[in-house]
């Protein structure tokens, strides 16, 4: 309901000493208000109403004479952070608790109207609350929702039929006395999503969710969705589209036939964050166009799996999706890989000359990662490639015609570029038309369990092993940790720790040291230094990278201790103890 500050009357008349009788009496004769407070310096000291008027000018108050000290104390006050729920009176005057000021008013009208409020919002929530249960019933799908200890809290029809137990029976027992065979104990203790299940249950296969809620980093529950009666309905579904494919596949006339190779969706692309969620709806739009995109995003983020979702469920999807790394390619090597050459070119020159990536591009997408690395004279033809849309092999005299998209990513600030003169303006402009942004693991965390869970599928196939999880504690590590190598650094974290765990269950004291370091240090080696820097100290033991930053953060106080260990975010005795096991 809230508190009497959010709800009082703050435009009331207030009366004081100096007041003329005639005036105080107009105001009370207008009916607006029965009673006035009189306040002297802000606080109130009386309230006065029209029989107080009525009796000072019966005791020989002139019309024009100041009202002085009429009226009684008669009233009541309260504070302003009181709740609204605590009123049983009217008026009520608010005071400052601490001053004793005159705030505001509770009157009838206000406390009525709060009513309403109340009974109207009421209402809403019930309204919401039928349609939320009406859907909940509706849906083709079972839905069990439970809670942190696996009792059923909510459970729809559709469940309630497959299962042969009535919705009042199975709400408040424990999972696995309403659904045979479950999981979800399991998953509420690892916290991992399963998703797209078989389950068995009264003798017919099932695909099912089971997805873990999280809140505060914490499992606060758990939603099981069944959704297909059966696992032929899925076989249908995929017959159908198979024959669709194939349809399409037989009605399309491409000179440029593409490499046969798996096509990215964004599906794929796994994350239900906000932040990937809205990256996805910008970039399914792209997809639909041919402009050129500029993805940006620290190295990890899935830069190319973007650029491949876009090519693969665009316009362009017939033609080859062409991949460069500008940073891998040596500079004296990136023309004749981009350009192409002729026969007799250079010395070491192929027989016969060699087809440029903008060629085999034609008609395709030409995704040129790391662009923030390519040189400027490779940008200024570049340039000239995308305006003119035509390529000149080295050595060769015709231009040859090309129609492409063009991909760029960096994981650069190619504005800074621009404003040092590192980059070329006119081919960053060129190329920021569609610009998508793809946010770093830290910002998305709600992604983790999700993306564990389809790379725990991936590895379990890899390996042969059936099942392997992950214990609520790593998880929680991994909620904590920064990701600064992103997706790639999880998916590695994982490979990592299943190749070297013989058991079926990861544990924390299986995991690698960086992830018991204070989360301050973390921060620091993500943000505050450069990133060779920091690719160079990744690279170096973790105790070392450590000594590195305190040295950093202690030259940088001028070797104040009590700032260093504030800007570490650990106590000065730990400062202490890692200076003298680092003997600096
Ligand atoms: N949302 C995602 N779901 C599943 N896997 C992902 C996702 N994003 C990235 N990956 C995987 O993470 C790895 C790194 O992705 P990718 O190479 O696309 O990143 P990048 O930003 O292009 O990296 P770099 O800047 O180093 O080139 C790949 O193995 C990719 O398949």
């Amino acid at each position: 309901m809230g508190l009497v500050k959010e709800w009082m009357d703050v435009s009331l008349q207030m009366l004081t000493t100096k007041h003329k009788l005639k005036d105080a009496f107009r105001l009370l004769a207008d009916g607006e208000w029965v009673e006035l407070p009189l306040v002297e310096d802000g606080k109130m000291i009386r309230v006065v109403n029209i029989k107080d008027c009525l009796a000072a000018i019966e005791g020989g108050m002139d019309w024009d004479e100041p009202i002085g000290l009429i009226g009684s104390v008669n009233f009541l006050t309260i504070n302003e952070g009181f709740s609204i729920k605590e009123l049983n009176h009217c008026p009520l005057y608010v005071v400052c608790e601490e001053t004793k000021v005159l705030k505001g008013v509770i009157t009838q009208k206000e406390l009525l109207s709060i009513y309403q409020t109340v009974v109207q919002q009421h209402e809403k929530s019930q309204e919401t609350n039928e349609w939320y249960q009406l859907c909940f019933d509706t849906a083709y799908e079972g839905l069990a929702i439970v809670d942190e200890t696996g009792i059923i809290k909510l459970f729809n029809e559709t469940y309630s039929r497959y299962v042969g137990m009535s919705k009042e029976e199975a709400i408040g027992r424990p999972v696995e006395q309403v659904i045979e065979n479950t999981r979800i104990p399991i998953v509420l203790t690892t916290g991992i999503p399963e998703r797209n299940q078989i389950h068995r249950l009264q003798g017919q296969e099932m695909v099912v969710h089971r997805m873990p809620i999280w809140k505060n980093g914490q499992v606060v529950g758990a939603v099981g969705m069944l959704i297909y009666e059966g696992v032929s309905e899925i076989q249908q579904i995929m017959t159908k589209k198979g024959a669709l494919e194939q349809q399409k596949g037989d009605s399309s006339h491409q000179s440029n036939k593409p490499i046969a190779r798996k096509r990215m969706s964004f599906e794929e692309i796994l994350g239900e964050s906000p932040a990937i969620s809205q990256t996805k709806k910008i970039a399914r739009k792209a997809a639909l166009s041919k402009a050129p995109v500029l993805i940006s995003g620290e190295s990890g983020v899935g830069k190319e799996q973007f650029a491949r979702a876009i090519h693969d469920t665009g316009i362009m999807r017939n033609g080859r999706f062409v991949s460069v790394n500008c940073a891998a390619i040596p500079d004296n090597l990136l023309e004749s890989e981009l350009f192409g050459y002729t026969e007799g070119a250079f010395t070491g020159a192929q027989k016969g000359g060699k087809q440029g990536k903008f060629e085999l591009a034609h008609k395709g997408t030409i995704f040129l990662d790391e662009i923030g690395d390519m040189p400027l004279s490779t940008q200024a033809k570049i340039l000239r490639v995308i305006q003119e849309k035509e390529v000149e092999r080295i050595g060769g005299m015709e231009p040859i015609p090309v129609d492409f998209r063009i991909i760029a990513a960096t994981n650069k600030n190619l504005e800074q570029m621009v404003r040092k003169g590192e980059f070329r303006k006119d081919l960053y402009y060129r190329l920021h038309v569609l610009p998508l942004h793809i946010p770093p693991l830290r910002e998305r965390k709600k992604d983790i369990p999700l993306l564990i869970s389809g790379q725990l599928s991936i590895l379990c196939e890899t390996y042969g092993i059936t099942q392997k999880t992950i214990d609520k504690d790593v998880m929680q590590l991994f909620f904590r940790y920064h990701w600064p190598g992103n997706i790639r650094e999880l998916l590695n974290v994982l490979e990592r720790l299943f190749a070297l765990t013989s058991e079926s269950h990861v544990k924390v004291s299986d995991l690698p040291k960086e992830f018991f370091q204070t989360e301050k240090i973390q921060a620091y080696m993500t943000n505050s230094s450069p990133l060779h820097e920091r690719r160079e100290a990744r690279q170096l033991d973790q105790e070392e990278e450590e000594k590195t930053v305190i040295e950093k953060v202690l030259k940088e106080v001028r070797g104040n201790k009590s700032e260093a260990a504030k800007r570490l975010g650990i106590t000065r005795a730990t400062l202490y103890n890692k200076l003298s096991r680092y003997q600096l």
